[in-house]
């Protein structure tokens, strides 16, 4: 038999993930418990276990954008920071060709320095050099609009609304050929045209040889930028296939 020419880029083996909560149980519990707990050994019962993500097994290919979609909760999220090396499996492997870069709306930029200075500093921890980061330097202030109404890109961030903060970081993360680009809700807070300037530069990524993941509530945006769909719910893989199909599924309830 002869393997398929795609050539994968994540694997996902039966994964399981596992949040632990400390302190969630109830009472503070006294010192005199914990030293009896440590003296024989007991776990503390204000340990509590989040399954999140329970054996879910999938794998992407070159040139993929894939839509991660689920009801609140279901671990979309927790899948995405596993893929990106951020937290460990309890079960399962996940195995990527390339470097994951995960883009949340809650990625770190620094609300007290410029968007200007975000810029450079958000380049080059990518890996690009100074030259380099000249060169996008107008690109990426122009794509994300920030200076559309005035002269922000030279205002700390802090100054800046939650759409504009996420347009700016989206549009740093996106200046770059990622191998493994994962998106958690970026294009959420933007508005509609720079929406639209976003699902066009996915899917510019998308042809630079990378594979894109698309975490979004927003289903026309999924049907936009993804032709392929998983259905999470409950930590568990419920659909994955075309996204019309997974997407009109989704919204009807109706499962496989
Ligand atoms: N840091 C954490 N510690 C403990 N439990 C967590 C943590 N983060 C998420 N969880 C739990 O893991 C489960 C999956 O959460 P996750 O954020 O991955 O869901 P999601 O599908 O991305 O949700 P949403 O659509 O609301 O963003 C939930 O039950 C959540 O309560």
């Amino acid at each position: 038999m002869s393997l398929p020419e795609r050539e994968p880029t994540v694997v996902v083996d039966d994964v399981h993930i596992v949040y632990r909560v400390h302190g969630a149980g109830s009472g503070k519990g006294s010192a005199t418990s914990a030293l009896s707990r440590i003296i024989s050994r007991r776990k503390s019962p204000s340990i509590r276990e989040v399954h999140a993500v329970r054996g879910i097994s999938f794998t992407a290919y070159r040139g993929e954008a894939i839509g991660l979609i689920g009801s609140n909760g279901s671990g979309k999220s927790t899948m995405l920071a596993a893929i990106a090396g951020l937290l460990p499996t309890e079960r399962g492997g996940i195995y990527t060709n390339g470097q994951p870069s995960l883009l949340g709306v809650n990625a770190a930029l620094m609300n007290d320095l410029t968007g200007e200075r975000n810029v450079v500093l958000g380049c080059l921890a990518m890996g690009m050099t100074p030259t380099q980061v000249r060169r996008r330097y107008d690109d990426i202030v122009e794509f994300s609009g920030i200076n559309d109404k005035g002269d922000f890109i030279s205002l700390p961030m802090r100054t800046y609304s939650s759409g504009m903060a996420a347009r700016l970081r989206f549009s740093i993360a996106a200046a770059k050929t990622h191998d493994v680009l994962l998106i958690d809700e970026a294009l959420a807070t933007g508005d509609q045209a720079f929406q639209k300037r976003s699902e066009d530069r996915i899917r510019e990524l998308r042809k630079e040889a990378g594979t894109v993941f698309l975490v979004s509530h927003n289903n026309n945006a999924i049907r936009d930028t993804c032709e392929r769909t998983i259905w999470i719910e409950q930590g568990e893989l419920i659909m994955d296939g075309p996204t019309d199909r997974v997407v009109r599924a989704y919204e009807k309830g109706e499962r496989p």
